[in-house]
């Protein structure tokens, strides 16, 4: 059974492990790319289900792990594949649900529930099967109340390295960058790494001295879990980095924080956006680029409009064509820029992939002297 944190119910049958869950239950549209879902960090307790109504098709397989672990507490599907079909797979999902211990849920009318968090927003909800199951209803949903809800939550430090580690660039390196690991994808570090960077991946706690100690050409904050109003410790280091004009690009968490950096507040969407299929617009270019997204927060700023921050003028670069939600920002006077989707694509469309280049544009200019002529 399902158990929202509004009473509502939706029962099915077991699906991975068998047990009891509780987290945020959020719904991500994206057709493929559950893999990369399952094991992105930034879904850490969270409750996710798919909208694509068959799961599990193509198995999983050795190569699209965002991060060593699946991190969604739960997982809400309607139709598994009994069996996969892929020349990729290495084994079916549900065994893997079961042996990282994944409580799911299979067969939920899943459009109905998508409809309903979409009208009622994202809510607490629980998963509880075989004996967990049997327990009285009203029980399970005061179990769910009591978990902690997603505002306010400090999640990052659950999911950072503990330690440092280095991705080495492509060929010589033409830069280096200090990557602060919020919950980061394994595909980031790589897209950078493909660009000739040297990427050193640091843990969430790291200091202003930490990211020094490493010589950085540039400074990266990653994606991750949690409510950025909580991220008091990343928005400090950040302005000592906007103060010493070290190139800076953020994404998702990165960009949240950056707006705060920037003295911009952020706010919890009614149910988010999770998908491979976005429509953002780049303001400077007029182009639409179809995105892959993952967040349940955004930046409050006025689009259109040159902002005044500590760090000079500033505006909103990109705009989500759905609802008109900040999807970027950038500096004018500092080296720095952000995006609150994922050009690193994992999974989903490869439009953004430029701004990897704009951030190397960035690191070049500064290196040359160039920076700030924008
Ligand atoms: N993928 C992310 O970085 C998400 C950022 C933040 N936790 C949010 O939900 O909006």
């Amino acid at each position: 059974m399902l158990v929202l944190e509004d009473g509502r119910t939706f029962r099915g049958r077991s699906y991975g492990a068998v047990g009891r869950t509780v987290g945020e239950v959020v719904f991500a549209t994206g057709t493929t790319g559950y893999q990369e879902t399952l094991t992105d960090p930034s879904y850490h307790r969270q409750v996710v289900v798919m909208t694509a109504p068959h799961v599990g098709n193509t198995g999983v397989n050795g190569e699209d792990d965002e991060s060593s672990r699946i991190w969604v507490a739960g997982f809400v599907v309607r139709d598994p594949a009994p069996r996969s079909s892929s020349w990729r797979a290495t084994g079916e999902l549900e065994d893997r649900l079961e042996l990282e211990g994944v409580v799911g849920i299979c067969d939920v009318d899943t459009r109905a529930l998508t409809r309903h968090l979409r009208e009622r927003g994202t809510m607490r909800a629980g998963i509880v099967s075989g004996a967990e199951a049997a327990r009285p209803e009203d029980e399970l949903r005061a179990e769910v109340v009591r978990h902690p809800a997603m505002a306010g939550s400090a999640l990052a430090g659950e999911v950072t390295t503990s330690e440092p580690y280095v991705v080495r660039a492509h060929g010589d390196p033409i830069g280096r960058v200090a990557a602060v690991d919020l919950g980061i994808k394994g595909t980031t570090p790589r897209r950078l790494a493909e660009r000739g960077l040297e990427v050193h991946v640091l843990p969430a706690s790291s200091t202003f001295a930490d990211v020094q100690a490493v010589r950085p050409d540039a400074v990266f904050l990653s994606n991750g879990p949690g409510d950025p109003a909580t991220a008091e410790h990343q928005v400090a280091l950040l302005r000592q980095v906007l103060d010493a004009r070290i190139p800076f690009f953020g994404i998702c968490f990165g960009n949240q924080i950056l707006g705060r950096a920037l003295g911009l507040g952020t706010y919890k969407l009614r149910y988010g956006h999770r998908g491979i299929n976005q429509p953002v617009m780049d303001l400077s270019t007029g182009k639409v680029e179809i995105t892959a997204q993952n967040h349940g927060f955004a930046v409050d700023a006025p689009i259109g409009e040159e902002l005044r921050t500590p760090y000079g003028r500033a505006r909103v670069s990109h705009v989500g064509l759905n609802d008109q939600v900040v999807e970027g920002l950038e500096c004018l006077d500092v080296p720095a820029f952000s995006v609150q989707y994922h050009p690193e694509a994992a999974a989903g469309p490869h439009d953004a992939a430029y701004l990897f280049d704009r951030f190397v544009a960035l690191i070049r200019d500064t290196q040359t002297g160039k920076d700030g002529a924008r």
